[in-house]
This record gives structure tokens, C-alpha cells and sequence, in this order.
């Protein structure tokens, strides 16, 4: 699991450790897992560290001070550093001082951009937790200048500019290639727009103690999901392993229909049941489906429904899914056609799946602004509606209505933009939710799978939804190490 962790929080323990160790010892933690990344990036660019060219981009806080100190132990090593200083009377005295002795050089902003067009690794210690908006009008033409370079770019604890608790980015910000980031990762780190600024994201330890209750945001991992994903015992059968309720298409969608099943075939449940007018295309591709046409009522006894997909108009089919006492999966119609009271007032687990989009018209905000605070966004929904949370897109963040770290999925693929790949996500989540797992968790397990099965899918080509069905096996297979 990566865990992240609030700014507040981080710097909570960073109190309490700094109050037990000499003055100086956490940075200089941080600076030595810092240098020896740098080592290893310059040793792929330059060949060596020895003799390589460094700009360090300083700002006026500890983020700085972490770039001079490790400035000074590569160019101990025979780097060539420059210190470029962006508040030069408020640098780090002691890490201005060690660079000084090690060799390094300073110089202020302006003709700075000449040596960062140079330079093999440029090193970004201009803010990090400590930032507040986008970069200042003097980091800019750094930042830009970085952007342009075929130098490497490092960013110290954050990319510059972003916000570090939400992944929020609010005008200009610096574009590393790697993170280096120290005790914890920050939501910032693992949420979009930030996470794609951020690059690959190396964890140092320096020995904070951060108590698991008071994570922000967590990723599951391969192993992670190996140990949620459930595994018929020898005493199950199908009933056992959970049936799952698949109510929806209508005569003018019955692909989604299609889709929905399809993913629900491949997520865990014994059997999948399907109810609504496509059940002749649902037989004629999935005959293992046991379809009616009587309404979700008497379709017989389910422990999951999705309801939603290509539902059209249906809204008595909605309202009759959310009268069900087991848990409820709503999607892409459904959750226009949902009486948002009738699903706050329900006891059983609801599982909301919308896209930015259909997140934006719940909320009566922008889809820009949905995408542009996705923690934040999927947070306010599931308190507004008492239900779980999955918002899928460039980052898919599934947010529980009682609060507790969002699940932020890390698996997705661009390829994963395509009709119909919500209709099998859906049906993949319901089929969890049905063989007994939490919402937060099928939502998140669901959304891992189904990202791994796009990548899977795709390898580099386009491919449909039908696809990423398809491949939903072989993904489950890669997370169990089979
Ligand atoms: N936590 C830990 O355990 C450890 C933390 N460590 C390190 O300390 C870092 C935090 O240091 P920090 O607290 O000094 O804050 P930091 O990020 O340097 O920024 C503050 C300065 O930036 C300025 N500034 C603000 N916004 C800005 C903007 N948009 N654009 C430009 N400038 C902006 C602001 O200026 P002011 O507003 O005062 O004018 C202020 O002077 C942390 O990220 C990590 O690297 C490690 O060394 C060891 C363990
Ligand atoms: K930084």
C-alpha cells in the first residue's frame, strides 16, 4: 500500500522526531537519500556523477535547504553545481555554507536559465510543503527553462507548485521526471493534475512515525489487492460465492447491457443475474446469464444489483434496485435517475460510479471543476449522498461516505477511455460488492483490475471495452502472481 499522508500531519511527526534528534539530522536524512537518487539519475544521464553538470533551483525554505545539502555531497563527488537562489538573503545558511565548501557555486535568478538549458540534472528544491498556489512570477522561466532542458529534473519532496494535500494545481508549476519525497506520500503525490507533474515518486524514510488512522489517501498495491480478492473455498458453490443483479441497457443501449455483464461474469460472483429489455442480446454473447424480463423485484434473490448502464429513461427500475436490501452499485444513467433522498435513506452499502461529468452534474459544479479537485469532489458527493464514491478518470479516487483515506487507483491507462469502459467496471464492482467485500474495497479492487485489464488490453493499441473484458482474467491472474 502507499499510504499519504497531510501536510499537517507530516509535519506533526516531524516535530515530534525532531524534538528527540540533534539539531539538522532530519534534513540530513533527507539530503542523503536525496543525493543518492540524484547519484543514480546522473549515472543514467551523464554516465557518471563525477564531472556532471547540476542547477539547484532554491527557494527560500527547508525545500531549498534539502537541494543545497544535497548539492554539496554530489558535488563532493565532483559534480559541478550551481546553486541558483531565488531569495538570496533567505536561503539555507547551513546548506548555502555546505555547498560553498564543497566546491559549489551560486548566482541569482536572472541569467540562470542558460545554465539550466545545460545542465544534466536540475534539481527543484524551490517549495515544497511549505507552498502555498502555483509557482511565483520570478520561479517561472526556472521552471520553463527545466521544461525545455534535456536535463533530468528532480523535484525535492514535491513538484513545485502543487498542493501537496488535494493534487490541486493552481497555475504554473515545475515538471519533474522524479520525486524524491521524504517520510510519507503526500495525496498531492498520487492525485491528478499534481501526480502527472510529479513524475516517478521515490520514498526516503527518515524515520517519521505516522499513525495509520490518520491517512489521507492510500493505493493499493499488487499485494494489496491479492489478499481482497475473493477465492471460492471447496465448500462453495454458487450461491455461496455470491449472485450478482445486473439491471440494465434498454432498447436503445443494449450494449451496455453486454458490457455490464461481461464484467460481471469476470469479478468473483457465482453467477450473474440480468434484468431489463436486453436480454436476448445478453443470452446470445453471455448463455451462462440467468436473464429476466420482470423487473428487479422478482428476478430472485441477488447480494449485489448495478443498476444504471444504458438505463435511458427507467427510473421506476432505479427506484425499485434502491428499495433492494443488499448493497446497490449506481452508474452512469442511474445516477441521474437516482432520488438522491432514497439513496441516503438506504441501510444497505451504495457504490456510486461516476465520471467527472455526471460527478460535476450531481455536484451543479464544471466538469474542469471536478477534474480539477477530484479528492475534494469525490468527498463532498459520498457525504452529500451517504454512499461510496468511485470517481473514475485519470486518476479514479473512490472516497467512503463515514470518511477515512480515499483509495486512489494507480493502474489506469488513457487506452481505458472508451465507450462502454464504465459499463464493465460497473459490472466487475457489482460482482465484488455481491461476494460479500466493502464498497470502498470492491470499488478500489474493481478499479485496479479493470485498469490493469485496459493495460493488458491495450499494449500500446487501442482496444474496445469488450477487450478489457476480456483481459479481466489475465489481470486477476497477474495480481495473485499466477
Ligand atoms: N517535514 C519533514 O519531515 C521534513 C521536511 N523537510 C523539507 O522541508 C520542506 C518544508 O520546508 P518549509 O516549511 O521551510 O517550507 P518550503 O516548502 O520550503 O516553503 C516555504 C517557503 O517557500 C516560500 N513559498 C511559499 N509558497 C511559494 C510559492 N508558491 N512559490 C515560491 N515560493 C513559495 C515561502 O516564502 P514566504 O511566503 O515566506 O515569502 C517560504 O519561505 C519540505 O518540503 C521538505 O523538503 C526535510 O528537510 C526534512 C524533513
Ligand atoms: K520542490
Amino acid at each position: 500500500m502507499r499510504t499519504a499522508y497531510s501536510v499537517e500531519t507530516v509535519r506533526n511527526a516531524e516535530r515530534e522526531l525532531m524534538a528527540r534528534l540533534p539539531e539538522g539530522a532530519l534534513m540530513q536524512r533527507a539530503a542523503a537519500g536525496l543525493a543518492a537518487a540524484c547519484a543514480q539519475v546522473l549515472g543514467r544521464v551523464a554516465g557518471r556523477v563525477y564531472g556532471s553538470r547540476v542547477v539547484l533551483l532554491v527557494g527560500s525554505g527547508d525545500n531549498g535547504g534539502d537541494a543545497l545539502y544535497a548539492g554539496a555531497r554530489l558535488a563532493r563527488r565532483g559534480a559541478g553545481v550551481t546553486a541558483v537562489l531565488l531569495a538570496p538573503d533567505r536561503a539555507h545558511g547551513g546548506g548555502l555554507a555546505a555547498l560553498r565548501r564543497a566546491g559549489g557555486r551560486t548566482m541569482s535568478g536572472e541569467s540562470a536559465p542558460a545554465d539550466v538549458a545545460r545542465a544534466d540534472l536540475v534539481l527543484d528544491g524551490i517549495v515544497g510543503i511549505g507552498g502555498k498556489g502555483g509557482l511565483r512570477e520570478a520561479a517561472v522561466p526556472l521552471a520553463d527553462a527545466a521544461a525545455r532542458s534535456r536535463a533530468a529534473v528532480v523535484a525535492v519532496d514535491l513538484p513545485s507548485g502543487v498542493d501537496a494535500d488535494t493534487g490541486e494545481v493552481r497555475g504554473a508549476v515545475v515538471r519533474a521526471d522524479l520525486t524524491v519525497t521524504f517520510g510519507a506520500h503526500k495525496p498531492g503525490l498520487l492525485i491528478d493534475p499534481a501526480r502527472e507533474y510529479a513524475g516517478a515518486v521515490r520514498l526516503v524514510d527518515i524515520g517519521l512515525a505516522l499513525p495509520a488512522e490518520a491517512a489521507e489517501a492510500e493505493a493499493l498495491q499488487h499485494a494489496d489487492v491479492a489478499l481482497l480478492l475473493p477465492v471460492p473455498g471447496a465448500e462453495s458453490d454458487k450461491y455461496r460465492r455470491g449472485v450478482v443483479g445486473v439491471a440494465a441497457g434498454s432498447a436503445r443501449y443494449p450494449g451496455a447491457a453486454v458490457l455490464a455483464v461481461a464484467g460481471a461474469l469476470r469479478g468473483g460472483a457465482g453467477a450473474v443475474r440480468y434484468v431489463g429489455p436486453a436480454g436476448d442480446a445478453v443470452i446470445a454473447r453471455f448463455p451462462e446469464t440467468l436473464v429476466s424480463d420482470e423487473g428487479p423485484k422478482r428476478a430472485g434473490r441477488v447480494q449485489a444489483w448495478v443498476v444504471g448502464p444504458g438505463a435511458g429513461d427507467d427510473a421506476s427500475t432505479v427506484a425499485e434496485v434502491l428499495a433492494a436490501e443488499v448493497p446497490v452499485l449506481i452508474d452512469a444513467d442511474g445516477l441521474r435517475l437516482a432520488d438522491p433522498e432514497a439513496v441516503r435513506s438506504r441501510t444497505a452499502p451504495t457504490l456510486m460510479t461516476p465520471h467527472a461529468g455526471e460527478a460535476a452534474a450531481l455536484l451543479g459544479v464544471s466538469r474542469e471543476e471536478v477534474e480539477g479537485a477530484r479528492l475534494s469532489s469525490a468527498r463532498e458527493l459520498a457525504a452529500r449522498y451517504g454512499a461510496a464514491v468511485l470517481l473514475k478518470g485519470s486518476t479514479t479516487v473512490v472516497a467512503s461516505p463515514d470518511g477515512g483515506p480515499v483509495r486512489v487507483n494507480a493502474t489506469g491507462t488513457s487506452w481505458l477511455a472508451t465507450a462502454g469502459s464504465g459499463d464493465v467496471l460497473s459490472g466487475l464492482a457489482g460482482s465484488l460488492l455481491a461476494t460479500g467485500l466493502p464498497a470502498l474495497d470492491a470499488g478500489s479492487t474493481a478499479a485496479y483490475l479493470h485498469g490493469l485489464a485496459g493495460r493488458l488490453a491495450a499494449r500500446g493499441a487501442p482496444a474496445g471495452a469488450h477487450d478489457v473484458a476480456k483481459a479481466i482474467p489475465a489481470a486477476w491472474r497477474d495480481v495473485r502472481g499466477d
